[in-house]
């Protein structure tokens, strides 16, 4: 890992959302990280995956290292406070939402709830002591870096000035600032000098008509409303009076920052590419709907409570288009787009040269027989609480059962997508048994009891052959052909496929903390002994662990489980945040960021170590 690096940690970027897209934001203040009007559109500041793809920094000028960064307590608004040596100032960051509103653009499948985007970028300066000379600087490149932007300036009838960002003939965003900014070349900049008691702000628009903030006072207002927004939201959850509670509710505010309002769906983490091996080739688009993803991370928010956005994503499962067997693809576009054909991006060098940049995702129609068994789940747990099954889920659910019933003695590609050889993998079979039990309990609760008692003898015919075809010397394996181990077993009690207690299960937890793990953090699997279709190592996965810790927990390894929680949260970002993996030697935190995965998995976890404590 160089030194010198001129790119962040991956963990010191601050996350921003507005339901609609995310953000990235380095220590010293540059959006590195915005696609626009989208999380899935292409990027505008793209400077996380190549130092000149675009940023735009606001902060003090000739500083980069800030005293603190933190969000404002139960949001998604990011303060960043500097010392400099004449004084102090405070930045405060917010993808902004406000009171529900039409005509944005913005094509919404579900109905209209009393908060929407702003589709507003606001960031704010508060010079709380002394002076300091702060500077503005916005430096888009479209289309992922593609296009510099060419700009244009003018004044509105109350004489505020703006700056509009033009790519080719179309404009992009307005800017609107009270600091004398001006155009140079392809960026617009401003300097200032700010005295104590001083404020100033500066908005991107990319509304329809180009509204935003004209002034400081209207800017601060848009942030009050989106503090205001996050922390109502956050009252839906319930949690405990625990020091680990800080990790629950950022975790819930990443997962609830990665639904996309308009459709109901969330994407996996907002970004593409970033690494997953320093220098390497596992570099994948993660802004797309993943149904394993998804049910997993209403899975978490159920944990604390939180079932509306279950709603939302079922809704979004009952208008995608099918297969026409009626079976569902493994992951879908934001509005349910089917292709999405991977591509790279040859012109951006990378996160630390980490090459090639994707976007698409060549998994997309994979075959990976979890699918279904993720879906029936989520519509299970979900129905528990709700005692309704939407009535026109219905047939979407008895074509996912049908699908799991036919395909469950095929071999697929696994729940980590291998890109090699079709397998028999136990994880698969197991999502395809919990497809099976879901989906009778449900036919059961509708009465359809013909349909429940054949759905539950063949959750038992493959409830048996795993447990023949997929254990050796006591041990759960990772396919029906393989010694290999695989993280994704662990999975077998947290599913309820056995218990956590069962002989079996224990031995494969034992096994896996033994045998595949680097400084007591899990790999998914070895890759030397797995055909994944790639190169080069990879870091321990994060979601991984957590699973160990749940599995500890429930074997009744209470201190084991707590000590291991107690070191993962200890390998958090400076803002709690977490991407998908975790190197174990340095601790340096790799792949797309923040991840669903990691946020949902650290939740039950958390929620099991607290529990064991009474
Ligand atoms: O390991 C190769 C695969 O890596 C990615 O998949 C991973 O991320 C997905 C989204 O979070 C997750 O559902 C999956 O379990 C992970 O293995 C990538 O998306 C794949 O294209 C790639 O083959």
């Amino acid at each position: 890992m160089p030194d010198a690096s001129p790119f962040p940690p991956i963990a010191d970027y601050g996350f921003l959302s507005d339901c609609h897209t995310g953000a990235l934001v380095a220590p010293d203040g540059s959006i590195e990280w915005l696609c626009l009007p989208y999380f899935d559109s292409p990027s505008i500041f793209s400077a996380a995956l190549d130092r000149g793809a675009g940023t735009f920094r606001v902060g003090p000028y000739g500083a980069s290292v800030p005293a603190a960064r933190r969000y404002e307590p139960g949001t998604n608004v990011l303060e960043t406070t500097w010392m400099m040596p004449g004084g102090w100032i405070i930045v405060r960051d917010a993808l902004t939402i406000g009171e529900w509103h039409d005509a944005d653009g913005t094509e919404h499948v579900r109905p209209p709830t009393d908060h929407e985007a702003d589709h507003l970028l606001v960031r704010t300066i508060e010079c709380t002591y002394g002076t300091v000379p702060v500077e503005l600087v916005c430096e888009p490149q479209f289309d992922y870096g593609a296009d510099v932007a060419s700009w244009s300036t003018d004044v509105d009838a109350d004489g505020h000035r703006f700056f509009d960002a033009v790519d080719g003939e179309e404009t992009q965003f307005r800017l609107f600032t009270d600091l004398r900014a001006g155009i140079e070349g392809d960026r617009v900049r401003a300097r200032h000098i700010m005295r104590e008691g001083e404020t100033a702000f500066v908005a991107m628009s990319w509304t329809e008509e180009l509204r935003g903030p004209r002034t400081a006072l209207d800017a601060f207002a848009h942030i009050d409303r989106t503090r205001h927004f996050w922390r109502l939201w956050l009252l839906n959850g319930t949690f405990p009076d625990h020091p680990w509670r800080v990790f629950l509710q950022r975790s819930a505010l990443v997962l609830k920052g990665l639904t996309f309002q308009p459709t109901g769906a969330l994407v996996a983490a907002p970004t593409t590419s970033l690494p997953e091996t320093p220098g390497g080739e596992r570099n994948w688009d993660y802004r797309f709907c993943w149904m394993r993803d998804a049910a997993f991370t209403l899975w978490g928010l159920h944990a604390l409570g939180m079932d509306w956005e279950a709603e939302d994503f079922l809704q979004y499962v009952a208008d995608l288009e099918r297969n026409p067997d009626g079976s569902l693809q493994i992951m879908y576009g934001l509005r349910g787009e089917k292709d999405l054909t991977e591509r790279t991006l040859d012109h951006l060098k990378g996160y630390e040269n980490a090459r090639p940049v994707r976007v698409g995702n060549g998994a997309f129609d994979q075959r990976q027989n979890d699918v279904y068994g993720a879906v029936l789940d989520s519509v299970y747990i979900h129905t528990k609480r709700s005692d309704h099954i939407p009535e026109r889920l219905w047939p979407v659910l008895v074509d996912q059962v049908e699908a799991a019933a036919r395909v469950w003695c095929e071999p697929d590609q696994g729940i980590w997508e291998a890109r090699g050889a079709p397998q028999h993998y136990v994880s698969s079979k197991v999502m395809c048994w919990v497809a099976m039990d879901r989906g009778a309990q449900l036919a059961e609760m509708r009465g359809e009891t013909e349909m429940a008692a054949r759905w539950q003898a063949l959750a038992d015919e493959i409830h048996a052959e795993v447990i023949d075809r997929g254990v050796r010397d006591g041990v759960f394996r990772q396919h029906y052909d393989t010694d290999a181990l695989d993280a994704s077993t662990l999975l077998i009690p947290l599913v309820r496929f056995l218990p956590a207690t069962d002989d079996r299960v224990r031995a494969t937890a034992e096994a896996i903390a033994d045998e595949l793990t680097e400084h007591g953090l899990v790999l998914r699997y070895k890759v030397d002994e797995t055909d994944d279709g790639l190169h080069g190592r990879e870091g321990t996965f994060l979601i991984c662990s957590f699973w160990l810790v749940s599995v500890l927990s429930e074997a009744g390894h209470a201190d084991r489980a707590r000590a291991l929680c107690e070191k993962l949260l200890s390998y958090a970002g400076p803002l709690h945040l977490y991407a998908e993996e975790l190197d174990s030697e340095s601790g340096r935190h790799l792949g797309n960021y923040p991840q669903a995965f990691t946020h949902l998995a650290l939740i039950n976890a958390v929620s099991h170590v607290i529990d064991d404590a009474g």
